[in-house]
């Protein structure tokens, strides 16, 4: 039987129309957009309520330190860069990631894919320049196109179909890989297959070993493997561009309740957090499991004042708080917001994103990261939650399984000249294969000396 919606529920879906909102493109054919928004409206969801549901009691679960989170993937993704070879890499990446953390942790680890649906950028400037001439600034490929010519820039509302259709693919093959078989734990060697044997290779066959033993061990002792063949995998991804997470929002018939069926778990922006603003007051409609980024600039009383439009009754798992202070601040800035979002009661889920407060440009000229900076913020992440007794619950990475050269550093060393060996993002820059088994092994010790 399916429970009838309250109108208000539904009307109020579209308030933020009428509300301050930022980092949305200028659609130059109104009617081309309606005509795009209608025909997403008119589609399946990608991803079903219940699923939603399940994560974020998952995410009330790593909120209580009974889980540890997982987020990885690109910072934008790209229409061109949906091929198997990409999406295959890219979960095998967070699926060996997860094995090293849950080995560190002794606890499960909740898996999200920043995958399917990452296609809209914030930028810091609406325009860019180059050689004199202007141009709007590329937003992702959900609104317009990298090339640096006025017709790729120019955003196009059929952008928001293909964003869809690919989402729809990408989600597709994930499906298929952890449902299916691939990401069986009993194929824990498996993906590591084909990745360049780096020192973080190596040290990745080790573990897989001890767990291949552990494995035959139990099975020795008629252990029943089948809750090791599959594995939940979630999609999440910044709820920026409201022209595409407003059609995608549906009525969930078990419950009468709206949810973002773009994906199970969708964030604020750092740069689109305004109390006032559309995107909260856009989120607070939502049943999803929700996340905002919270960077150097917010205060302890913004954070309070978010979970008072957030999430008023305190339910568990409901938002994740994704802070990103830098890895000079963290040990400053977080220490006050935790205490007081502590004391206040209301449970929230901490992650440490330690990629968006460490942005350099290197002297070669390209937007980049230093992994020391990038572990050092992990480590200040941990020692504040640990100081305050309070829960250091997950991870957000930007990360591809590829071998770029996009971040400085790792144990094979990038120094400013190889960057431009393989610096393929079109906006923040990726940890590769290597750096990114490099920062789970270096967590899984930080979660082991608990
Ligand atoms: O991923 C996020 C970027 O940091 C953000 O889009 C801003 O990037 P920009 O400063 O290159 O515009
Ligand atoms: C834009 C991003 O982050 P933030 O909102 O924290 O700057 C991002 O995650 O790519
Ligand atoms: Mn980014």
């Amino acid at each position: 039987m399916s429970v009838t919606p309250d109108p208000t529920v539904v009307e109020g879906l579209d308030a933020w129309r009428s509300l301050p909102v930022v980092q949305q493109p200028v659609w130059p054919d109104a009617d081309a957009l309606t005509r795009a928004t209608d025909k997403l409206a008119s589609l399946p969801p990608l991803v079903f309520a219940g699923e939603a549901d399940a994560l974020r009691a998952q995410l009330a679960a790593a909120g209580r330190g009974e889980a540890f989170v997982l987020v990885g993937g690109d910072c934008a993704e790209t229409f061109a860069e949906a091929t198997a070879d990409n999406i295959r890499n890219k979960i095998k990446t967070i699926l060996q990631m997860a094995v090293v953390l849950t080995y560190g942790a002794s606890m499960p680890v909740v898996k999200i894919g920043r995958m399917a649906g990452q296609y809209a950028k914030p930028r810091s400037s609406d325009t860019e320049t180059r050689d004199g001439v202007t141009l709007p600034a590329f937003r992702g490929d959900i609104v317009n196109g990298f090339d640096f010519t006025p017709e790729a820039r120019t955003p196009d509302p059929q952008r928001l179909l293909e964003a869809y259709h690919t989402s729809a693919a990408t989600l597709n093959l994930i499906r298929a890989f952890t449902t299916g078989g691939f990401a069986s734990l009993l194929r824990v060697h498996e993906w590591n297959r084909g990745f360049t044997k780096t020192p973080a290779y190596a040290r990745y066959e080790v573990l897989a070993a001890e767990i291949d033993r552990a494995i035959r061990f139990m099975a020795a002792c008629g252990a029943d493997f089948d809750q090791l063949r599959t594995v939940d995998f979630y999609s999440s991804h910044e709820g920026l561009l409201l022209d595409y997470e407003r059609p995608l929002t549906r009525i969930d018939s078990r419950t009468g309740l709206p949810y973002d069926c773009s994906a199970h778990f969708v964030w604020i922006g750092e740069r689109t957090r305004q109390l006032d603003g559309a995107h909260v007051d856009f989120f607070s409609r939502l049943q999803n499991p929700i996340g905002v980024k919270l960077g150097p600039t917010a205060s302890a009383d913004d954070a309070l004042a978010l979970l008072d439009k957030l999430n008023p009754t305190g339910e568990a798992g409901r938002i994740t708080f994704v802070t990103r202070m830098g890895a000079g601040k963290v040990r400053d800035l977080l220490p006050g917001l935790v205490e007081k979002v502590a004391a206040d009661g209301r449970p929230v889920t901490w992650v440490c994103d330690p990629m968006h407060g460490n942005g350099i440009t290197s002297a070669t000229g390209y937007k980049t990261r230093r992994f020391t900076d990038v572990m050092d913020e992990v480590a200040g992440f941990f020692e504040v939650h640990r100081a305050l007794g309070t829960v250091p619950g997950g991870l957000l990475i930007e990360l591809t399984g590829d071998d770029v050269t996009e971040v400085l550093g790792g144990s094979v060393e990038i120094d400013d000249e190889r960057l431009a060996e393989r610096y393929e993002t079109l906006v923040d820059p990726r940890l590769n294969h290597q750096q990114s088994l490099e920062l789970a092994f270096q967590v899984g010790e930080l979660l082991r000396s608990a």
